[in-house]
């Protein structure tokens, strides 16, 4: 296999020499330890043994020798490429990672279990500069009570008692007058800051005056369009307290995964105050006779950056091309957290003569690069160098971790914040549903029992149970809402997610947002750790990088975003904790320390490895899950490759980090096979389609429908080919 244990590994090993050469210094005999302390942690193994084996991917040839020759004849031909980190082999071949047949032969019981050391042969760690970033600022607050505009009482009353709001915030002290003037407007505010009831408060403030009384049976006269069930589930949440004084308006939501029989129920009944998901508004405008839109007088674009990356730009374009077939005169709003040409151009063709309310001050400084390679690479990202506005009381870290340690750096990054330091609110990006699912299953069965095991008594953790929940797109509605509202009222877990939570939900008390896996765009990064910090609270975020990714973080540097960098060794360290401390006023970790470290990681990677091969069920999933894993990586933008790229990743190093002792075989081939295929990702252009967004009915196949908006994969099988109003103008 690809891996890094015996002869055969060693051979990829060579390439990284320096690096281990200087590790090794740290470490003297760090080879020989590493044996040992897999043949101390041997025991341990038993937990899970139903079906243990020498698994080797090679099995089925006679010697090892011959083993060994056949691998370095298969090394040769790339081992002059730079890079220890590569998949092997990746020539199309036709068979499903299902059907391996190789994992049922090696399946003999009672055979030790050899895996690959998690501390040899990784890549070297580069040191990262520090820079000096001046981050773009927005005040959020402002002394301005809502009692100074011109409000109905009866409104200012539930601001203060309901919500529990008294000043407003810089953003809706510069909307709220604007709309109340009867004028169209542009609103970019960074996350958090409070845009929903920048329009919430003069939309229900005009439609309370509507004379004579607006009547359910009216119909529609405010249509919000918002990109996911959640958000628009959170937004109907604050409309629905802002309209409580005044009955007879009545606000209703439409969504993907609900019932259409009964929403056309509600809309026969009449909705006055309409939010709706885009495709699900177009299905009922296209199915649905009884939607009139003749007395709409406000369309609100919510999270526009959103909705345009998620590929809804036909949606909103039938939507208002509806709107305006039955009525032309209406005020228009648009918001987002981001300024994108995109999103401009939709400006253009929904608002007319609008106030831009731009909050986020100015862009001050050019852009940082400092390392020599980054000259090319500065090539390929010009193109977007657009500054985002990150609030203040952020503090953003990332950690450089190679590929074989990020499980377990993973998992003690998780035991150290929501273990030792209790009260923790965790949010976790991963970049595929089959991700979420498996590192859910696999933490819930053997980090929660682990982390109260005798295996870690020595450390001071605190009682609490460590909580898991996850939240992704191939979920079902009712499940969704469960987790959304769990978490948002709890006071401490961890939620893994896909990024159909990076955008506008509101969870409060979000200490922390790791990302586990890059985000695509610069703008999702800053709306996933815009979960946290909200409305001037503190927050906390962790984005992990592998050593041929690093050098991202000047990316986020010169888009004036500043990150600090958190060490492996000190996130490591938790496993240690008590012994560690009293180490701490030392000026280097021992040895001896580093070495139980070590040991200690190696243990919990095997623990993971014994759950995730004690059943075929288990061993699916995880293949699954590293496939769709590998399959989202492929489809990072072009402008981003020379930091992502597929071809960069070594298959048996990343195989370690969801459990898998060996990289499956013909995984490389389904994955290239695949790789061909286009593969949407939010926001990212394909080259020969006009530079619109697409592949999203082939993703909804291959990814899942991550960011399913309820339709499920079947509501894209019938779509024509897309029409866009967004062409990228030349
Ligand atoms: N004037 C205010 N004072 C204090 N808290 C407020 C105020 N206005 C809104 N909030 C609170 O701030 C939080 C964030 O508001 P909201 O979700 O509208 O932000 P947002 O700008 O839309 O964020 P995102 O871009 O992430 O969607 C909510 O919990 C809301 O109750």
């Amino acid at each position: 296999m690809a891996g890094d244990d015996g002869s055969i590994l060693n051979i990829a090993g060579n390439r990284g020499g320096p690096a281990f050469r200087r590790r090794k210094k740290v470490c003297p005999r760090e080879g020989s330890r590493d044996v040992q302390s897999q043949r101390q942690t041997q025991p341990i193994e038993g937990k899970y043994q139903k079906q243990q084996n020498s698994r080797s991917d090679h099995s089925s040839l006679n010697s090892p020798n011959q083993k060994v020759q056949i691998m370095k004849r298969k090394y040769k031909s790339i081992e002059k490429l730079p890079q220890c980190e590569r998949l092997p082999n990746l020539a199309p071949k036709k068979r499903k990672i299902e059907e391996d047949p190789v994992d049922k032969v090696k399946m003999k019981e009672g055979t030790p279990v050899k895996t690959s050391s998690l501390f040899k042969n990784n890549p070297e760690i580069p040191e990262i500069p520090r820079q000096t970033v001046k981050m773009v600022k927005e005040k959020v607050f402002t002394t301005n009570s809502f009692d100074e505009l011109q409000l109905h009482p009866h409104l200012v009353s539930t601001l203060n008692n309901v919500l529990k709001l008294s000043t407003m915030t810089s953003v809706q002290k510069q909307t709220i007058p604007v709309l109340l003037d009867g004028k169209d407007a542009l609103v970019q505010s960074q996350t958090g800051s409070g845009k929903t009831l920048a329009y919430g408060v003069p939309l229900v403030q005009s439609l309370q005056s509507v004379q004579p009384k607006i009547q359910r049976s009216d119909g529609p006269y405010a249509v919000v369009i918002i990109p996911t069930r959640e958000l628009a589930l959170q937004s109907f949440d604050t409309i629905q307290k802002l309209i409580k004084p005044f009955t007879w308006i009545v606000p209703g939501v439409l969504m993907g995964g609900e019932k259409r029989k009964s929403e056309k129920a509600r809309l026969r009944k009449g909705i006055n105050i309409l939010l709706s998901t885009p495709g699900r508004l177009v299905d009922h405008i296209k199915n649905t006779k009884n939607i009139c839109f003749s007395r709409v007088q406000w369309l609100v674009i919510d999270e526009a950056d959103r909705l345009l990356d998620l590929g809804f730009e036909k949606d909103i374009t039938v939507i208002l091309n509806a709107l305006n077939a039955a009525h032309e005169k209406r005020q228009n709003v648009l918001l987002s957290a981001t300024l994108t040409d995109g999103v401009n151009r939709l400006a253009g063709i929904s608002l007319k003569e609008p106030a831009n309310i731009y909050i986020t001050e100015p862009r001050q400084s050019k852009p940082v690069f400092t390392t020599k390679q980054m000259t090319a690479k500065q090539e390929n990202i010009k193109e977007d160098l657009e500054c985002f506005s990150i609030p203040e009381q952020l503090q953003q870290f990332i950690v450089i971790v190679p590929s074989k340690l990020r499980l377990v750096t993973l998992s003690a990054f998780i035991l150290q914040k929501c273990k030792m330091e209790k009260i923790q609110k965790m949010i976790v990006f991963f970049s595929s549903c089959e991700s979420v699912e498996f590192h859910y299953t696999l933490f819930t069965n053997v980090l929660t029992p682990y982390s109260d095991s005798k295996e870690l008594k020595h450390l001071s953790f605190s009682a609490c149970k460590m909580q898991f929940l996850r939240l992704h797109g191939n979920m079902e509605q009712e499940a969704r809402k469960q987790v959304f509202l769990e978490f948002s009222q709890s006071k401490m877990g961890v939620l893994l997610c896909t990024d159909v939570a990076a955008r506008g939900l509101d969870l409060p008390e979000v200490t922390w947002i790791v990302q586990y896996s890059a985000p695509s765009l610069l703008a999702e990064y800053v709306h996933r750790v815009g979960r946290t910090a909200r409305i001037g609270s503190c927050g906390n975020s962790l984005l992990f990088l592998t050593p041929s990714e690093a050098e991202y973080a000047n990316v986020l540097a010169s888009h004036q975003i500043s990150v600090s960098e958190m060490k492996m060794e000190g996130i490591l360290s938790t496993f240690l904790m008590d012994r560690f401390r009293r180490k701490q006023s030392g000026h280097k970790l021992e040895a001896t320390i580093l070495q139980e470290l070590r040991e200690s990681a190696t243990t919990l990677q095997k623990e993971y490895e014994n759950y995730v091969h004690s059943t075929e069920e288990t061993l699916l999933q995880a293949k699954k899950a590293l496939q769709s894993f590998i399959r989202a990586y492929a489809t990072y933008p072009a402008n981003l490759k020379c930091f992502f790229h597929v071809k960069t990743l070594h298959l048996g190093h990343t195989a370690k980090s969801f459990g898998l002792r060996d990289a499956p075989q013909n995984l490389s081939s389904t994955i290239m096979a695949n790789h061909s295929k286009k593969i949407f990702r939010p926001g990212v252009k394909r080259s020969g389609l006009g530079g619109r967004l697409c592949g999203k009915r082939k993703m909804a196949s291959l990814l899942q429908s991550e960011y399913s908006n309820g339709f499920g994969v079947n509501f894209y099988k019938g779509k024509k080919k897309r029409n866009t109003l967004f062409k990228k103008k030349p």
